[in-house]
């Protein structure tokens, strides 16, 4: 069962009201980084290749990063923990979609706190302001054996 927008903001920071949601909490953008050498998933281990962050469009009141079509990586602005009993689930924000653009996510694990990170597919030129809200983050409840505990623990903090 997915648990109130209210309760999943109770987990994150910082928020602000206008983010929570009836069934979740809308997290916004924080940076677009622009994958610029190879990754590698083994059978054992992995290796995240080098990021480089886009030049988000500066002005007086603008911060926005002008994306041609192509893959990135959107980190969210959030400090996110997954509490214990909870699963947490990212679904875009439609708007994103109607522009010919998706966010691809996994699973968020029990014990997981830090800043995480989806991929986002530009199918169409598109801009995007630093703090706008991009996605929502889902809370059910879980049974889980541990806690996690990989390599993304605390990122991003
Ligand atoms: O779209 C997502 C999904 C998950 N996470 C965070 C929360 C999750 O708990 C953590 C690790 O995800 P996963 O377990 O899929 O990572 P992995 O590739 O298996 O690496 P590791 O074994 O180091 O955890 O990353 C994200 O930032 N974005």
């Amino acid at each position: 069962m997915y648990r109130s927008g209210a309760f999943v903001a109770e987990h994150c920071s910082p928020v602000s009201s206008d983010q929570v949601q009836p069934n979740g909490l809308d997290l916004t953008l924080g940076t677009v980084l622009e994958q610029v050498s190879r990754g590698r998933i083994a059978r054992e281990g992995k290796t995240v290749g080098d990021r480089e962050e886009c030049d988000p469009r500066e002005g007086p009141d603008t911060d926005v990063f002008r994306l041609e079509p192509g893959g990135y990586v959107l980190r969210y602005a959030e400090t996110v923990g997954i509490p214990e009993d909870h699963v947490g689930f990212i679904y875009p924000r439609s708007s994103l979609m109607r522009n010919s653009c998706m966010l691809n996510t996994a699973v968020w694990d029990a014990g997981y706190e830090g800043k995480g990170e989806g991929l986002l597919q530009v199918h169409h030129p598109v801009d995007l302001e630093r703090g706008a809200r991009v996605a929502q983050l889902v809370l059910a409840r879980a049974d889980h054996e541990g806690t996690y505990e990989g390599s993304y623990q605390g990122e991003n903090l």
